[in-house]
């Protein structure tokens, strides 16, 4: 009889979205194609040990400043650089949790905060201006899969990657691989510099996976899944982390 083998992912639990995205994952488990013997479970993580018990992490979204101050508090911050950029465990950072997985981030007002990294990247806060000027846009994700349909993207106060920086990190702390854009948005209404371009709003490089918006507060569950699916893949080939190729 073959062995089940359970893996646990987790959300960090400080702040933000965090309902939110253990309920698609719940949701999403059943979509995932992966061997009977193979089962999710999902958990809050608010200490070091809970984070150990982990095989893969989402980051929600929330006020990245605010998350990063508590996890300071709470020692969690150099653990989960040791997480994401040591262990290469899979990361999956939505909104503020991808500005938390940046290497780099600017704001449009003043004031940074520290960042666990990960993402060869800069990122730029805020990038639409207030929650009143919150958004839904449709993307083309082909990482999806082919004829799916676009993803209603929901943005709020979302960062996007500016720049892709190569110098993100050194020795054992340096990230594998390149960053892959894997999502554009054309804004609504903004003038773009031509076809195919526009803001960066999805990016993985290696285990890390980023995007500027929120699949956790829409119904549609295939980024979850695609993730998942990702996760499991990773862990059922023997490899600790997601390698992105
Ligand atoms: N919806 C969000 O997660 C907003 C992110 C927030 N603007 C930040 O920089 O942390």
């Amino acid at each position: 009889m073959t062995k089940t083998r359970t893996i646990t992912v987790g959300v960090l639990a400080l702040q933000g979205g965090v309902v939110e995205h253990l309920n698609l994952l719940r949701r999403a488990t059943a979509h995932v194609q992966s061997p009977d013997s193979l089962r999710f479970t999902f958990a809050e993580v608010r200490t070091a040990p809970q984070l150990a018990q982990c095989d893969a992490l989402i980051i929600p979204g929330g006020e990245s400043t605010t998350m990063a101050i508590v996890a300071r508090r709470l020692g969690l911050l150099d653990p989960l650089r040791e997480f994401v950029k040591v262990q290469h465990k899979a990361v999956w950072g939505t909104c503020a949790g991808l500005v938390m997985l940046a290497e780099e981030a600017v704001a449009t007002k003043q004031g940074g905060q520290e960042q666990i990294g990960g993402l060869d990247v800069r990122v730029l806060r805020n990038r639409y201006g207030t929650q009143m000027q919150s958004f839904v846009a449709n993307l083309d994700l082909a990482f999806l899969g082919e004829g799916e349909e676009p993803f209603r993207a929901v943005f709020i106060r979302a960062p996007v990657v500016e720049e892709v920086i190569s110098d993100g990190g050194s020795g054992s702390q340096k990230q594998a691989g390149k960053v892959e854009v894997l999502g554009v948005c054309q804004v609504p209404g903004q003038q773009t510099e031509g076809e195919g371009k526009g803001d960066i709003v999805a990016v993985r490089q290696g285990n890390v996976f980023g995007t500027s918006f929120h699949p956790e507060l829409t119904d549609d569950v295939r980024i979850h899944v695609w993730w998942l699916g990702q996760v499991a893949d990773a862990l059922r080939h023997g490899r600790l982390a997601v390698d992105g190729v």
